[in-house]
């Protein structure tokens, strides 16, 4: 599927342009083609068409005779070949092949779905995407009536009750200013009447149903509806006290407090740093403890969180070499899995969205660089890394949050350890959202282009530390490259000592 890497969206772009090109090259072909039809047609029509009253007299004639069968026998098999001549196979079959790459249902409702779960995080009404939220990158999109009417279809399915209305009524705001669209008012209407009784607006619900019915007066099924409504309407009123029975059917998603945490934090929102300790955060050059392939040419290290410590290095990786990585990655990406702690297996979820691959040291020598890098700036062993791996984010693109560190049913965990730290490395800024956020202690990683970010994610008694729940959120606008080294356990005895007390 496309929606999930932006990168292979950029080839639909390309797609689209061919098919316009073929589609334009066959319709010249058919106007050849019709053109050589007309011709014919102007040569039959020269035929005789009055005939005498005595056909027998007329067709007595020898050269009469021979000119009737010749035409039939000649010009209307001509015309019987060119009308059955398929006038560019080649042409159709090429479109065919291309319509292959035509994305996919699962696609459309894939983006449709991301752009709904844009908008939960961000908090953004269907107002603000058309209104110039999303404008930033200087191309201003809208969306039609009939791509309202999708999302919000999709979003319905995907129980996304909220936005599904919004962009609803944003589909009849727009056919009520007489937009053009395939989607009829009525359609809508049938979707939005019981949506607002459901919704808890039983005024909206009752008032919907009227032009429902001022548009077709014979629609039975709105009657009846509107009966009820107007029933539950009176029994409210008369019993104040009674519950109304609209908004029985809201849903109300329950999001445990990590979620709502990640969601603000993605926002900007509730970041938990005090001036007092953001004063002992601190920028340094560093040679890796005097690491002869640091000395001259210190890595800049800055601190970005205190407990745990979260460290980023600017400049980690040059441009070049991210040119490098993506290109080396771009065949190989696939939709990234997540571990089922519970069958063991890998599958493809909602939770995370990306396109990821691992890149290993034979393929290139910027691979082994950029792992003998991290080797250097972390002062871990290496050996029992796990190769590098590269992800590229899709529209809505995310991962929840999680803990790099839970590995439950890894078989080579027995042998190699956890994973004792993690090395993420920011190939690309990403213009709005796409942070890295930590729920727990509330912080959030802003995306830098060149830069790379370490954290331990196992405490030094080799416990998991909780507070490294991390998310990467949803990128709202851009591209988002990262790459990942998981770092193992195993071979790090004498680089990270053991803790004395339990819980350091
Ligand atoms: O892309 C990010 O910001 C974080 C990715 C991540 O946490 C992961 O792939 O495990
Ligand atoms: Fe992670």
């Amino acid at each position: 599927e496309f929606y999930s890497s932006i990168d292979h969206m950029t080839k639909l772009v390309a797609t689209e342009r061919d098919l316009i090109q073929s589609f334009k090259d066959y319709v010249t072909v058919e106007e050849a083609h019709v053109a050589h039809l007309k011709s014919c047609l102007q040569l039959v029509e020269s035929f005789p068409r009055d005939f005498p009253e005595d056909l027998e007299k007329y067709i007595s004639n020898p050269l009469t005779a021979y000119k009737l069968v010749r035409r039939l026998k000649s010009e209307w098999m001509m015309v019987e070949t060119v009308t059955k001549l398929s006038p560019a196979p080649e042409f159709l079959d090429s479109l065919s092949v291309k319509f292959q790459q035509i994305p996919s249902d699962e696609d459309l409702d894939g983006v449709a779905l991301g752009l709904v779960r844009l908008q939960e995080t961000y908090r953004l009404q269907p107002k603000n995407i058309l209104e110039g939220g999303l404008m930033e990158v200087g191309n201003v999109e809208t969306l039609s009536t009939d791509e309202a009417f999708h999302v919000a279809t999709v979003a319905h399915k995907n129980l996304k009750f909220h936005y599904a209305y919004l962009w609803m009524l944003e589909a009849l705001k727009q056919l009520e200013e007489g937009r053009v669209a395939r989607v009829t008012k009525k359609e809508v209407i049938n979707f939005l009447a019981p949506f607002s009784f459901q919704m808890g607006d039983l005024a909206q619900a009752i008032y919907l149903t009227e032009q429902l019915l001022k548009l077709d007066p014979n629609d039975f099924n709105a009657a009846n509806h509107l009966k009820f409504y107007e029933h539950m309407k009176e029994s409210i009123q008369r019993n104040r006290t009674e519950t109304p029975a609209s908004g029985a059917h809201i849903y109300v998603p329950s999001f445990p407090m990590e979620q709502q945490s990640y969601e603000a934090l993605c926002r900007g929102e509730g970041i938990k740093m005090t001036p007092r300790r953001q004063r002992a955060l601190f920028c340094r050059y560093s040679t890796g403890g005097r690491n002869p392939r640091l000395i001259y040419a210190p890595m800049k290290e800055e601190d970005e969180w205190d407990q745990p410590q979260i460290t980023r290095y600017h400049d980690f990786i040059s441009d070049k070499e991210i040119d490098t990585i993506k290109q080396l990655s771009r065949p190989k990406l696939a939709r990234a899995m997540v571990l089922d702690h519970i069958t063991g297996r890998n599958f493809s979820a909602e939770i995370r969205v990306s396109k990821s691959t691992w890149l290993t040291e034979d393929e290139d020598p910027v691979v082994s660089r950029v792992n003998q890098r991290i080797a250097d700036v972390t002062g871990l062993d290496m050996q029992m890394a796990e190769e590098l791996q590269v992800a590229n984010y899709g529209i809505g693109g995310q991962y929840e949050p999680h803990y790099d560190s839970k590995l439950a049913n890894d078989s080579e965990f027995e042998a190699v350890g956890g994973r004792i730290a993690t090395t993420l490395i920011y190939m690309s800024d990403v213009n709005m959202g796409g942070a890295t956020v930590f729920p727990t202690i509330g912080a959030a990683l802003q995306p830098e282009k060149g830069s790379a970010v370490v954290w331990y994610n196992l405490l030094q008694n080799g416990q998991d530390d909780q507070r490294t729940l991390h998310a990467a959120c949803p990128v709202l606008v851009g591209n988002k490259w990262v790459s990942n080294k998981w770092i193992r356990e195993r071979g790090q005895e004498f680089r990270r000592r053991c803790a004395l007390s339990e819980s350091e």
